[in-house]
């Protein structure tokens, strides 16, 4: 837009320029033109002819001035700038006009020239000088063709060779002719609008401008249009805006400025001048500017679409990275979150067994807060004293770059193990060991289920004391044992007499209830030493490590004491009933030289056979 403002200004002073030189060089060359017509020598003669009769020894005949008044009929005739050229004598009587033909110009006969302003003027100039009048003033309208138009008069005066003042000349300038001239040289831009106005406000072209466009010449213009006036007036040239245009305009005096010729001064009313110059243009608006140049429409158009597809694509951008940004934090968290919730431990160690990092779970395992391992104490630290080789060769396998594992038992702050098996891999950075990365599985449970499985197996269900498998293991243990000592172990094999009987008088169920309620009669009797099993359905084996044969039939002699004493209470059929029973027992020693169960069993069973052969609830030794 500023550049577009002063390719503007630039074209107004141009146009303005076209304008002034148009408008001096029709002027100067009007003012020439009748300079020279004044100083004709014929011309001279022929108005000097006028007040005495021609001497036959001048050098000018009658017909040559004929011939002059033909020379300038032709050259008015034929130049559409100038409407007449008149010659007055001294007393203000017309002797000569061109051309001959015209009607034009007020018809001035006798010596009415004599009160005018071109001839006044001009009666008192000196030689050269020249008078103009204002254009249009007064009677400076002429009829030409069925036109009335505007003139300017230009008079200067005649000499004789011997410098007598003889009359005028006057020669009248067709305005329009000026005029048209003037606007053709600056209406080069069509959005052009071209100001001649006098000093007085008056305006000096035949048509308006926008938005006056009915303003012709002579029109007030100052009071049709303040704001013009007031612009023009301000200053003697220069560039304002009026009304959404450019004006430019400049001061012409013709009577002094830029005057090129051989004439004297230049004389003309001083109300009429300076004229003021001037040539309008629209200023330019965005949408002018589009409209001039599609280019810019096009660039713009460019511009705002590659804006567009840009914020399309920045906000399709930035909506993916976004959502790229929300995935990765949500991937972040779900790592965090599994490394640090897992159902299983993680830790780092550095190269000396420093805990660096370890998750949550671990922590809570072992009952601390981060801040209390993570930095501070050495994992070894944690793991039971028994276990802790393990750990230590696992290790150093891992800082070897090797994978490693261990089942270790770990101390938890509350003083409790959780047994746990270790697998660990190196992290190694330019070759050299930088952490640990260790998985820590719980089989605390899997070990308490083992043994639950384990006694599970070794269990009598019914009773809960040891079944016949248990006791065959076991045995051998203790027997072994027992040699190794220089041990006594002795051996009972015990049965409920008449069993049957109270499954069959009272059910299975009672007789469960019995079996269980014996049991725990036999087992308080018991050191904690002593292996008490049930080997058969109403049958127990009792192993007494540490005892001697006679102590071994003692025992039994209790158990049988104590279970014949003891009534065992059963409800049957929502009634308590209230039992009594007894029991036979064998007794054996088990032999230096047995390495297993077998024999003594064999021998303990006899026993109880014989006990039961002679009258039950009894106990018989059978040392073997
Ligand atoms: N309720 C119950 N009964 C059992 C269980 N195991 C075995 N019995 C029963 O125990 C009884 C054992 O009977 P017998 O071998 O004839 O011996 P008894 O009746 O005790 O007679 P003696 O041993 O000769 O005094 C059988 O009826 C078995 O069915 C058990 O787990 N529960």
């Amino acid at each position: 837009m500023e550049s577009r403002l002063d390719s503007l200004r630039d074209e107004a002073d141009a146009l303005l320029k076209a304008g002034q030189e148009t408008l001096t060089r029709d002027i100067n060359e009007s003012l020439n033109y009748a300079l020279a017509i004044a100083e004709m020598p014929a011309l001279r003669w022929y108005l000097a002819a006028q007040d005495r009769p021609p001497r036959a020894d001048q050098a000018y005949s009658l017909s040559d001035l004929s011939q002059l008044s033909n020379f300038l009929n032709t050259l008015i005739s034929h130049n559409p700038r100038y409407t007449k050229l008149v010659l007055i004598d001294n007393q203000g009587r017309e002797v000569l006009r061109a051309p001959k033909s015209s009607e034009t110009g007020p018809r001035v006969g006798g010596n009415h020239h004599a009160f005018t302003d071109y001839f006044e003027e001009a009666s008192s100039l000196l030689p050269r000088d020249l008078y103009i009048s204002p254009p249009g003033r007064n009677l400076q309208f002429e009829l030409l063709g069925k036109d009335i138009i505007p003139v300017v008069n230009v008079s200067t005066p005649v000499f004789d060779a011997a410098g007598e003042r003889r009359g005028v000349v006057l020669l009248s300038l067709n305005w329009d002719y000026l005029i048209i001239a003037l606007r053709q040289a600056m209406l080069l831009d069509q959005s052009a609008n071209t100001l001649l106005i006098d000093a007085q406000g008056r305006w000096l072209l035949d048509e308006g401008i926008p938005p006056l466009n009915t303003t012709s010449f002579g029109s007030d213009f100052s009071s049709l249009s303040p704001l013009y006036w007031q612009a023009l007036q301000q200053r003697n040239a220069g560039h304002t805006t009026v009304d959404n245009h450019l004006l430019r305009f400049q001061t012409e005096d013709i009577r002094t400025q830029r005057y090129r010729s051989l004439a004297g001064s230049i004389f003309s009313e001083n109300s009429y001048h300076p004229w003021k110059l001037g040539v309008t243009l629209p200023l330019p608006t965005w949408r002018s500017l589009i409209e001039e140049e599609t280019t810019v429409l096009w660039f713009l158009l460019l511009t705002y679409g590659v804006a567009v597809a840009f914020g399309i694509f920045w906000a399709f951008s930035s909506q993916r990275q976004r959502q790229l940004r929300k995935a990765a934090q949500r991937h972040a968290y779900e790592v965090s979150d599994l490394y640090e919730n897992a159902p299983c431990g993680y830790h780092s160690l550095d190269t000396t067994g420093r805990v660096i990092k370890m998750n949550r779970t671990e922590l809570a395992w072992l009952g601390y807060s981060a801040q209390e391992i993570i930095g501070q104490l050495d994992y070894r630290e944690l793991i039971t004293p028994e276990t802790r080789d393990q750990f230590e060769k696992a290790f150093q396998k891992v800082k070897n770059n090797q994978s490693g594992s261990a089942e270790c038992s770990l101390l938890t702050r509350n003083g409790e193990q959780r047994h746990v098996m270790i697998q660990a891999s190196a992290f190694y950075r330019n070759g050299q060991f930088v952490h640990s990365r260790a998985t820590v599985f719980d089989l605390t449970e899997r070990k308490q289920l083992e043994e639950k499985l384990r006694a599970q197996a070794m269990t009598d269900p019914l009773t809960g004391v040891f079944n016949r498998r248990y006791l065959q293991t076991q045995a051998t243990a203790e027997i072994s044992r027992a040699r190794r000592q220089n041990h006594p172990i002795a051996l009972i094999a015990i049965d409920i007499d008449h069993f049957k009987q109270i499954n069959d008088i009272y059910g299975h169920d009672v007789g469960d209830d019995v079996l269980t309620s014996f049991t725990k009669i036999v087992a308080d009797l018991l050191r904690q030493e002593d292996l008490l099993c049930r080997v058969g359905g109403e049958e127990f084996a009792l192993l007494l490590p540490n005892t001697s044969l006679s102590h071994a039939e003692q025992v039994a002699e209790r158990i049988r004491s104590t279970a014949a004493a003891t009534s065992i209470n059963v409800s049957e059929d929502h009634s308590e009933k209230v039992l009594w029973l007894t029991a036979s027992l064998g007794v054996t020693a088990i032999l230096s030289n047995e390495k297993t169960l077998k024999a003594a069993l064999k021998r303990a069973d006899i026993g109880l056979y014989q006990a039961k052969e002679n009258g039950r609830n009894q106990v018989v030794v059978n040392a073997g």
